[in-house]
C-alpha cells in the first residue's frame, strides 16, 4: 500500500490519542476519508451536518484533549467556522480538516461548484485564519508533513483550535512517514530569572496577607493546572472558591471548597469570602459581561494575585516566561499556610423534595438531576437556565461539568455531548438543555441512537428563550412546540435489516413522581439515548438568572459615551 498525505495526517492523529475523528462527506473529501480509514488508527464516526460535526469534535476535545472533524469545502467548512470559534473561545485543541479543490485550479479561472462563484477559493482560509492559532493549505505532497505538523503542534500548544485544507488530488498523493510524536508536544523552557522574580514577588503579598482565597477561572483546565492548584490549596489551607465556567474544577469535598463566585448571585457565602479577602489568587480568570454580572464583579487590583496561563501579575509588576503550571508548582513548595479565611464548613444548597404529585418544578427537576450525578458523570449544561441549575448543583469527588460560557452558541451541548460521550464511554453522560437550544442540533440525537450511546437527555420545555426573556422579552423569544419526546420514535428506525440503531428512548415527565420514574427507565436503557421532556411553567426559572438577566441587560443598555 503506498503511504499517503491522508495517512500522515491520520498517523499524527494517532500519534496525539485520538481513537475516533469526526466527519461529514462531501466530493471534495471523499478520498481523504479513505485515506483516514485504511491508515485505521482512528474511527470514522459521522454527523448530521459540519456544525454538529465541529461541536462533536470540540466535545470530543472536553474529554480526550484533542480531536478532529473532517468536512467538505466552503459549504461544509463554512458552517464548522461555528464550531472552530466556540474551540477558540472555550480554548480546546480541535484540527478542522476541509477537503479542498484540486491543486490544478488555482489560478486557472475555473468556476467551482460548492464555492461562491468566483474564481478565487482562499476566502476559507482567510475566514479560517480568525478563528484558530494556525491554519495550512496543503496543495502539495512535499509540504505536507510540515504543515500538518506545524498545525497539530501549534494546537496542542496554544490550546486552541486549528485549521487544514487539503486539496482533493493531494489527499491520496505518495507522502514520506512522520517521526515520533514527541516533536508535537515540546514546550520552551521557562525562563528561570523570570519566574524566580514572580515567586518572590508573589510570597512577599502573601506573607503580608491575612485573609487569603483561591479563585479558580475558566482556562485553569486549559493551563492543565488542575492537580496543582488543589497541592496549593493544601499548602495555603486557605479557602478555594470557583468561577461559574470552572465548576468541577476543583473538587467540592475538599475542605477547602466555598462554592462557586459569580458576584451578586454567587453560592451562599462565596461572594464574602473572595470580596473580604485581603489577597486572591485568581488562577486563569476569564473576565466578560457574564461572568463578571455585567462588569459589576471583576476581581482584580492590588489585592489581587492574578496567574494567566503564561503570565503572572501581582503588586503592580507583571511577569512571563513561563506556563502557570510551572509557576503553582514552584508557589505550593514556598507558600506559607494561610487558613485564617477558611471559618466555618460548607454548606451546599439542599433542594427541598417536593410533592411527587404536584407539577414538576425547577427546583425538583434540578433536585432528581443532582441525584443522579455521581462522581463518574459528566454533566453537560446548555446555555439557558441550565447554567444556573448546574452551578447550584453540589458535586461527588469526580463528577464533571461541561458548559460553554464563552462562546454561548445555543444546541452546542448536543453535538459536544455526543462527541464527548464518544471520547469517554466509560463515564455516564447527562444533558440539561433547553427546548430552545434543543431546536438548532436536535438531529444530532439520531447519531447517539446509531451509535448506540446511553446518555440522558433532560429536555427543559418552559416554552421558551427564558433567559432572553429575563434580559429583554419581546415577540422573538417565543418558539414553536414540539413533541420532543416523540423524536425518538423518528429516529428510531434503525437501517433496514440491521440490529443496531433502534433503542432510543422518549419519555415525558409532567410532576416529580413522573420524573423519577422516567430516569429509573432512562437507567435500564443501556443500548441508547433516554430523552426525559420536562414540561417546566415558562415563569419558572431559578432566582440567580432573573437577577444576572437584569445585571446583563442593564449592561447591553448603556448609553453611547457622548463624545
Ligand atoms: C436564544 C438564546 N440566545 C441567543 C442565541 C441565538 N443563536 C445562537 C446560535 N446562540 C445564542 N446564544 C437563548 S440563551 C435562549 O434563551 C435559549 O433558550 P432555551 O434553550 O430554551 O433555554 P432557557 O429557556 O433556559 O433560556
Amino acid at each position: 500500500m503506498t503511504y499517503t498525505v491522508g495517512h500522515y495526517l491520520a498517523e499524527r492523529l494517532t500519534q496525539i490519542g485520538l481513537k475516533h475523528h469526526f466527519a461529514v462527506a462531501g466530493d471534495y473529501n471523499l478520498v481523504l476519508l479513505d485515506q483516514l480509514i485504511e491508515q485505521g488508527g482512528t474511527k470514522q464516526i459521522y454527523d448530521c451536518n459540519e456544525l454538529n460535526c465541529s461541536f462533536a469534535a470540540e466535545g470530543y476535545a472536553r474529554a480526550n484533549g484533542a480531536a478532529a472533524a473532517v468536512i467538505t469545502f466552503s459549504v461544509g467548512a463554512i458552517s464548522a467556522m461555528n464550531g472552530l470559534g466556540g474551540a477558540y473561545a472555550e480554548n480546546l485543541p480541535i484540527l478542522v480538516i476541509s477537503g479542498a479543490p484540486n491543486s490544478n485550479d488555482h489560478g486557472s479561472g475555473h468556476v467551482l461548484h460548492h464555492t461562491i462563484g468566483t474564481t478565487e477559493y482562499s476566502y476559507q482560509m482567510e475566514m479560517a485564519k480568525h478563528v484558530t492559532c494556525a491554519a495550512e493549505s496543503i496543495t502539495s505532497a512535499e509540504t505536507a508533513p510540515a504543515k500538518i505538523d506545524h498545525v497539530i503542534r501549534t494546537m496542542l500548544r496554544e490550546k486552541k483550535p486549528a485549521y487544514l485544507e487539503i486539496a482533493c488530488n493531494i489527499s491520496a498523493a505518495p507522502c514520506v512517514r512522520p517521526g515520533p510524536v514527541s516533536s508535537l508536544h515540546a514546550h520552551p523552557r521557562p525562563d528561570e530569572a523570570s519566574l524566580k522574580a514572580a515567586l518572590d514577588e508573589s510570597l512577599g503579598f502573601l506573607t503580608k496577607a491575612n485573609k487569603v482565597a483561591i479563585l479558580v477561572g475558566t482556562k485553569l483546565r486549559a493551563a492543565e493546572a488542575l492537580k496543582e492548584t488543589i497541592e496549593l490549596a493544601d499548602k495555603l489551607g486557605c479557602p478555594v472558591t470557583v468561577m461559574a465556567a470552572a465548576k468541577s474544577y476543583f473538587p467540592e469535598t475538599h475542605p477547602g471548597f466555598r462554592g462557586v463566585y459569580w458576584g451578586d448571585v454567587s453560592s451562599p457565602g462565596a461572594q464574602e469570602i473572595i470580596e473580604g479577602a485581603d489577597a486572591v489568587i485568581c488562577l486563569a480568570p476569564v473576565w466578560n459581561d457574564y461572568s463578571s454580572g455585567g462588569w459589576k464583579s471583576i476581581v482584580r487590583g492590588e489585592k489581587v494575585l492574578e496567574v494567566d496561563p503564561d503570565r503572572v501579575t501581582v503588586n503592580g509588576k507583571t511577569f512571563d516566561g513561563f506556563r502557570l503550571k510551572e509557576f503553582v508548582k514552584a508557589l505550593t513548595e514556598k507558600a506559607p499556610k494561610k487558613s485564617a479565611a477558611l471559618t466555618g464548613a460548607y454548606k451546599p444548597v439542599m433542594l427541598p423534595k417536593a410533592d411527587p404529585a404536584k407539577p414538576l418544578s425547577n427546583d425538583e427537576m434540578t433536585r432528581q438531576i443532582n441525584e443522579l450525578v455521581d462522581g463518574n458523570t459528566t454533566l453537560f449544561a446548555e446555555t439557558g437556565d441550565s447554567w444556573f441549575n448546574a452551578v447550584r448543583m453540589h458535586l461527588p469527588e469526580g463528577a464533571k461539568v461541561e458548559t460553554e460560557m464563552q462562546w454561548g452558541h445555543i444546541g452546542w451541548s448536543v453535538p459536544s455531548m455526543f462527541g464527548n460521550a464518544t471520547a469517554s464511554p466509560e463515564r455516564k453522560h447527562v444533558l440539561m438543555v433547553g427546548d430552545g437550544s434543543f431546536q438548532l442540533t436536535a438531529q444530532e440525537v439520531a447519531q447517539m441512537v446509531r451509535y448506540e450511546l446511553p446518555v440522558i437527555i433532560f429536555l427543559v420545555n418552559n416554552h421558551g428563550y427564558v433567559i432572553e426573556i429575563a434580559i429583554h422579552d419581546g415577540p422573538y423569544n417565543y418558539i414553536q412546540n414540539w413533541d420532543y419526546a416523540a423524536l425518538m420514535q423518528c429516529f428510531n428506525q434503525g437501517v433496514p435489516g440491521e440490529e443496531s440503531g433502534k433503542y432510543g428512548l422518549g419519555l415525558h415527565a409532567t410532576t416529580g413522581a413522573e420524573l423519577a420514574e422516567a430516569i429509573a427507565k432512562a437507567k435500564k436503557n443501556t443500548r441508547g439515548p433516554t430523552l426525559i421532556e420536562c414540561k417546566l411553567d415558562r415563569t419558572d426559572c431559578t432566582k440567580t438568572l432573573v437577577e444576572w438577566g437584569k445585571a446583563v441587560a442593564a449592561a447591553n443598555s448603556r448609553k453611547p459615551q457622548s463624545v
